[in-house]
């Protein structure tokens, strides 16, 4: 339990975004494929990418390859091997029904033409052989005849199977009010429990309801029996409006009213099986992995005391080791990294505020490992503004016969902004460093005053530029 909550702890919304439209995308698929072979590939290559999954997890380096080979080579086998399939799946569906609504797995068959043809074939004793097709694609196990795409009238039917007709031969296959193919070859069946007036076209019928869901009716040349095929029954039928109630009952799923159909039970719990897997997959790939990576984020200070000022901090940014799975750790932007601490209770002077868990904010899904350093110093301090006379600071010497006569600093004094506490003891204000060596004669420095420590400033707008105006005269002792 500790577990789930932990897992799910910190979803973002993007996260439910992004698990509700794959799942969305996943079950459009489903829809769009279902009842065909395809569907059933992709969920087996599912099945084994679960199982590769698995073996990474368990360090199965062999396994795990091995498998990802199986998984590429299944892929390119659904290519190749129901391309057609594919391919009518595609072109009978329209644009809007890749994305919404759930087609109708059959427009519904004109049961009576069927009956009416039938029993015609029946009467003139012309053997026919008729596939309609329910859930299960029949393409895998059908070598595929003649593609004809025309409405399904009973002249057409009963042209077909006319002797005269050079596609009479095989099965014509029934999809919706159409007849979708003619001169279709079935796998025979294998069973030896057959009665023994089953010739080829009655063994071609049990060999294709045996291995799908599809009904086949046979019209039988020799005896002018009507018998229809599904799943493992052979049921003669010498009544129209029989025949007519076993075709509507095959149809009868795509017939069925609104309501809970064992159609909407599937379509629900496919539903909640993509939610499930792409919840599964997408914890595998956000949660997964776990990675580190250190941040050097820039501190933030909140709620100091307006009337305060901030005059030094050990340092300006910290040093966080973050982890979480491979993929969110390089999602994460620099922007979504906050360290804010708080200076509400900091006071005038030196202040040690330690950087707690809470001044942290980070994107849902990553953990703080460490944070380095723990704690800054700050030194809060009110800002004030002082005068302060300026001092040259001399370095070196001048030449042994030489004395500096006279010196004046332009201007004398500089205004500073500083922190009251600082400033106390600090009364005078030096210059850099001015070298002496070499200095025969007056002249005018031009210099920038040292402001230390760095939290000191001149007052706004003035330039740290003064002049050092001096002149040197020989001493009077000084030997020539
Ligand atoms: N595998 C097959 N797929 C589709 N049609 C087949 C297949 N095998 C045979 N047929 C059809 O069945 C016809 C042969 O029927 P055959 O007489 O052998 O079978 P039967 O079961 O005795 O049927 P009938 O009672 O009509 O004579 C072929 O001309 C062909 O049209």
């Amino acid at each position: 339990m500790d577990l789930l909550i932990q897992l799910f702890s910190g979803l973002r919304w993007q996260d439910i975004v992004d698990i509700l439209l794959n799942s969305y995308i996943l079950f459009r698929l489903y829809v769009l494929f279902r009842g065909t072979n395809v569907i059933r590939m992709i969920m087996a290559i599912a099945m084994l990418w679960m199982l590769e999954r698995l073996a990474v997890s368990m360090g199965l380096i062999v396994t795990s390859w091995a498998m990802q080979g199986i998984i590429a080579a299944a892929a390119l086998i659904v290519i190749i091997v129901f391309r057609n399939e594919i391919a009518s799946v595609l072109q009978t569906r329209n644009f809007k029904s890749f994305f919404w609504g759930i087609p109708q797995r059959q427009i519904q068959t004109p049961v009576d033409i069927i009956v009416e043809s039938v029993y015609e074939l029946a009467r003139r004793k012309l053997g026919a052989l008729i596939v309609l097709p329910l859930k299960k694609g029949i393409e895998s196990v059908v070598q595929s005849g003649i593609p004809w795409q025309g409405k399904l009238s009973r002249e057409m039917l009963l042209s077909i199977f006319w002797h005269g007709t050079p596609v009479h031969d095989g099965a014509t296959i029934i999809q919706g009010d159409r007849i979708v193919e003619v001169a279709a070859i079935l796998p025979l069946s294998k069973r030896g429990d057959l009665p023994s007036y089953f010739g080829t076209r009655h063994r071609a019928a049990v060999g294709l309801a045996e291995k799908t869901d599809a009904l086949v009716i046979v019209v039988s040349e020799e005896r002018g029996h009507v018998t229809v095929f599904k799943d493992e029954s052979a049921v003669t039928i010498s009544d129209n409006i029989e025949l007519a109630r076993v075709l509507r009952e095959h149809a009868g799923e795509a017939d069925a009213p609104a309501g809970l159909t064992s159609h909407t039970i599937e379509l629900g719990a496919v539903a909640l099986i993509c939610l499930a897997c792409i919840t599964g997959i997408w914890f595998s790939f956000a949660r997964g992995l776990e990675t580190l990576v250190t941040l050097e984020v820039p501190v933030e200070f909140m709620n100091r005391d307006p009337k305060m000022e901030i005059f030094a901090a050990s340092a300006s940014s910290v040093r966080l080791q973050l982890s979480g799975s491979g993929t969110l750790i390089k999602s994460v932007r620099p922007d979504q990294v906050k360290v804010k601490l708080n200076l509400a209770n900091a006071v005038a002077g030196r202040n040690q505020v330690p950087i707690a868990r809470d001044s942290i904010a980070l994107p849902p899904g990553i953990q703080l490992k460490q944070v380095d350093p723990q704690a800054l110093e700050v030194t809060l301090d009110l800002p004030v503004e002082k005068t302060l006379p300026v001092q040259p600071d001399w370095t070196g010497k001048l030449d042994a016969g030489l004395i500096l006569e006279d010196v004046r600093m332009v201007p004398d004094t500089v205004k500073v902004v500083g922190g009251s506490l600082m400033l106390e003891n600090i009364q005078t204000i030096y210059t850099e460093k001015i070298p002496l060596d070499g200095i025969a004669t007056g002249g005018t420095a031009t210099v920038s005053v040292v402001l230390q420590p760095s939290s000191l400033k001149l007052e706004d707008g003035r330039a740290n530029r003064v002049d050092v105006i001096y002149k040197v005269r020989k001493r009077p002792d000084a030997a020539f």
